[in-house]
């Protein structure tokens, strides 16, 4: 045996010990080893007796031995200490020593502990993972001992809290951390988890020592003995302020996607045929498909038979290079209704760049765009009868005049103005005269052919258009069928009201440069047409063309003859017959054009009154006139009338009365020395408001004669109520007058009734002795005409008066 020999009882201690012994000497050598020795450490111990200790000793424990061993030697204790022996197999054995001083001998018990070592050095390495866990999680761990009711918390929960590590707080202490808002909740989890043991999870918000606002994820949960009773509550604390900011912002854009008003559908670009992922709200609204219907499926279903193809073309192009595409494409809602999407789609990548989804934000402009379309069509559109107005109608004469150039065909404009639509108006009231109208609209548009159009041009005017006509003559066939559909009986409200039209036409073969001329052509011929007895149709001629360009010319030298004050007045003698005076003159404009010489007002006042130019002149001669009239008299030495022609524009003005009274007041004339020739059309037309007028004119003391009497209807029986001073007998009945006994009946006639009225007569045009010698003898009344003078400058009036104070005094008058 190797070993010591034992001696008694503690021999087999010695022998059986689970511990290393043995003995040694001052310096170290072994002297006796017990078995274990060789079990724990694999050495034969035969083979140690004699050697150092120090040789089954770690390098890195050297120092410890060495230490020890001059203390043993010194006589001193050793306390326990710890060195690693390493085994015959190289291994490392824990051994905590305890060495003791004997008789020359040290004696050393070594216990291996190796287990408890690695026990250790494994809790420390899970304490240091454990820490590096919460740190990096922000995780702290807690406990509280029921017992001590002390939460004990870790680094992690110290550093959540702004307080140093080791901060050792009480409950209370911990939970005053909390938020007013969380701390009842924790208060009460904690509590009954201390009480009953039911865990908690919770999200709560703490306030930290430097009054940082945290979220805290706070988890607890009770530890039981053996015996069922709680002895610790512990948990974890983790800081989530991040993620709950995060899922703030989240939360945010969520109810933002989710309560917008546009519609969002994402879709999955990763996945086969690009599924649907989500819709919101507005998306469910718009399409009338729900979340369950639409997740899953390509967006295609949308489209329908009217989705435009290229604006499909252009959708799938953008999804396929991965661009932003914009498109308003028709789609169709769950119900078949289409509507118009205003879509917009991006791709949306991932962190690292590849498209993951589509995003499509859309827009339902459904009723923008009719209300666009809407706005269109009103724009092109008549409101009373939906015809097209005059914009469409050039577009389409355009159009049509294009098309007949093009394919050698012919293009008809037909104006359509109804006959006496005035007088059904004014007496019938516009709620029949709108009925017409729109009856007339439906009547045209059913005769014609779908290609044709029918416009409205202004009140009771409508256009027609026949493009593609193969020969002129074809336009006779429409014509005939469309004044006999319109000359049928209308109904209203049980009522038959009976209308008809007059039409003109005007046809090109596509030369024309301006298609609009073919307007104004077919204009002239329903004018035409309307001379020639109403209900019938006139086609526009050359000649009528002639006198539209001459129209046009007279118009625009008329404006220069304004601005350049081309005009003159030249007066008229008016004779009193029983004393052969002039008793008067009529004021009558003369227009001397620097290249066309003279223009006579026969061929240009009408034009000026159709055109409005009418006013400038009136008023221009109106105070020519009376400021000639104060000079004449002053040199006169009887009175002499001024009388002026008023246009029937000028009298219907409401300014009339205050014009008159202006140029009175302006020119000083005595309103009596003024008399106003107004024609019987003037005065049939709006007759009450017509006479209040003359009424008040005759208050001033103005005198009105009505001119061109026999001309107009001369209705003999409103003359009584017309406040007038004189009438003038039209020449037409003096012509003939010496010859004809029905012309001198006339003028027997009108002469002696008007008498009888109380009213003056004037018989105008008298041109020859015969005729005023027939007159004169007959009639005590005024005269007017070539025979006694013709129109004069104002400096020649004069002269003429001066010369011949009562001219036709004697048997001869002078020749003129
Ligand atoms: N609103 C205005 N109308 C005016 C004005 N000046 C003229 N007129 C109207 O133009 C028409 C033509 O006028 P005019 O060519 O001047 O002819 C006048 C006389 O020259 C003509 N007349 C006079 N005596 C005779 C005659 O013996 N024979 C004959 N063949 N013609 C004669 O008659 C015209 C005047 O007519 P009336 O006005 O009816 O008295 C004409 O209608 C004018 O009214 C103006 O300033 N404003």
């Amino acid at each position: 045996m190797p070993f010591v020999k034992s001696q008694g009882k503690l021999d087999q201690f010695f022998l059986l010990s689970q511990d290393l012994f043995f003995c040694i000497d001052f310096t170290g050598i072994f002297l006796n080893v017990n078995p274990m020795f060789e079990t724990l450490l694999g050495y034969s111990a035969s083979e140690w007796i004699g050697k150092s200790c120090g040789k089954v000793v770690d390098h890195r424990d050297i120092a410890v031995i060495v230490e020890a061993l001059a203390r043993l030697q010194s006589q001193k204790k050793v306390p326990p200490f710890d060195v690693r022996a390493i085994t015959a197999e190289g291994k490392i054995v824990w051994l905590e020593v305890t060495a003791a001083v004997g008789e020359q001998v040290i004696y050393v018990i070594a216990r291996d502990f190796s287990r408890r070592k690695a026990v250790e050095k494994q809790l420390i390495r899970n304490q240091r993972l454990f820490q590096i866990a919460g740190e990096t999680a922000l995780i702290g761990g807690w406990y509280v001992d029921m017992s001590e009711m002390l939460p004990i918390w870790s680094n992690e929960v110290c550093r959540l809290h702004g307080v140093l590590p080791g901060f050792q707080p009480t409950v209370k202490e911990a939970i005053d951390f909390y938020a007013p808002s969380s701390e009842p909740r924790i208060r009460e989890v904690f509590e009954d988890c201390c009480k009953h043991g039911i865990s908690f999870d919770e999200e709560l918000e703490i306030i930290t020592r430097q009054e940082v606002r945290l979220w805290v994820r706070v988890i607890g949960r009770a530890v039981r003995d053996e015996l069922g009773q709680i002895i610790q509550v512990q948990g974890s604390t983790q800081d989530i302020t991040e993620r709950k900011a995060t899922e703030r912002q989240l939360t945010l854009l969520e109810r933002s996607v989710e309560s917008s008003t546009n519609g969002v559908v994402i879709v999955d670009a990763q996945r086969h045929d690009l599924p649907i992922v989500y819709i919101n709200a507005a998306f469910e609204r718009i399409t009338g498909y729900s979340r369950d219907m639409v997740l899953g499926q390509n967006c295609r279903f949308l489209q329908g038979k009217e989705s435009d193809p290229a604006t499909l073309a252009k959708l799938r192009k953008g999804i396929h290079s991965q661009q932003e595409v914009h498109v308003v494409i028709r789609n169709y809602r769950r119900n078949g209704a289409p509507f118009w999407n205003d879509l917009y789609i991006s791709p949306v990548r991932d962190a690292i760049g590849a498209v993951t989804h589509f995003v499509g934000v859309q827009n339902d402009i459904t009723a923008q765009r009719e209300y666009q379309a809407q706005l269109r069509h009103n724009a092109n559109h008549d409101a009373l009868t939906g015809l097209p107005n005059r914009l469409l109608l050039d577009q389409r004469l355009e159009q049509g005049c294009l098309m007949a150039k093009r394919y050698h065909r012919y293009i008809a404009v037909l104006f359509v103005d109804l006959d006496d639509f005035k007088p059904i108006n004014d007496t019938l009231g516009h709620e029949v005269g709108d009925h017409i109208l729109i009856e007339v609209a439906k009547r045209l548009e059913e005769e014609l052919r779908p290609w044709d159009t029918v416009a409205r041009f202004g009140g009771d005017e409508f256009i027609v258009l026949l493009p593609d006509l193969a020969y002129e003559k074809d336009v006779m066939q429409v014509v005939e069928r469309l004044l006999a559909c319109l000359s049928a009986p209308y109904w209203y409200r049980g009522g038959e009201l009976r209308i008809t039209a007059s039409m003109g036409i005007a046809t090109d073969d596509g030369t024309i440069n301006e298609p609009r001329q073919l307007i104004q052509q077919a204009d002239l011929a329903m004018y035409k047409a309307k001379r020639q007895g109403r209900n019938t149709y006139q086609w526009y001629t050359d000649e009528l063309n002639r006198k539209v360009f001459e129209r046009v010319n007279l118009r625009h030298a008329l404006q220069q003859a304004i601005e350049q004050s081309q005009f003159e007045l030249h007066y008229q003698p008016q004779i009193y017959g029983p004393t052969g005076q002039v008793s008067g003159v009529e004021a009558l404009i003369r227009w001397y054009h620097p290249e066309r010489g003279n223009i006579s007002p026969g061929q240009f006042i009408s034009l000026a009154e159709d055109t409005g130019q009418i006013m400038p002149i009136s008023e221009w001669v109106l105070e020519r006139a009376c400021r000639d009239a104060v000079r004449l008299n002053a040199s006169a030495t009887m009175p002499v009338t001024m009388a002026v022609n008023i246009s029937p524009m000028q009298f219907q003005r409401s300014g009339f009365l205050a014009s008159i009274q202006r140029v009175l007041k302006q020119s000083g004339l005595a309103p009596e020395l003024l008399e106003l020739e107004l024609t019987e059309g003037v005065l049939m037309e709006s007759t009450e408001h017509a006479i209040q007028t003359l009424q008040d004119l005759r208050s001033l003391g103005v005198h009105i004669a009505l001119d061109d009497f026999g001309t107009g209807f001369s209705s003999l029986s409103y003359l009584k109520h017309l406040p007038i001073n004189k009438l003038k007998i039209d020449r037409s009945f003096v012509r003939d007058v010496v010859t004809d006994p029905r012309d001198a009946a006339i003028v027997d006639g009108v002469v002696t009734m008007v008498a009888k009225l109380g009213l003056e007569v004037l018989i105008e045009g008298v041109e020859t002795a015969e005729q005023y010698e027939y007159l004169n003898a007959r009639h005590s009344t005024y005269f007017q005409g070539f025979y006694f003078a013709r129109p004069m400058s104002f400096s020649a009036l004069r002269s003429f008066l001066d010369e011949s104070p009562h001219p036709f005094s004697g048997p001869e008058p002078p020749s003129t």
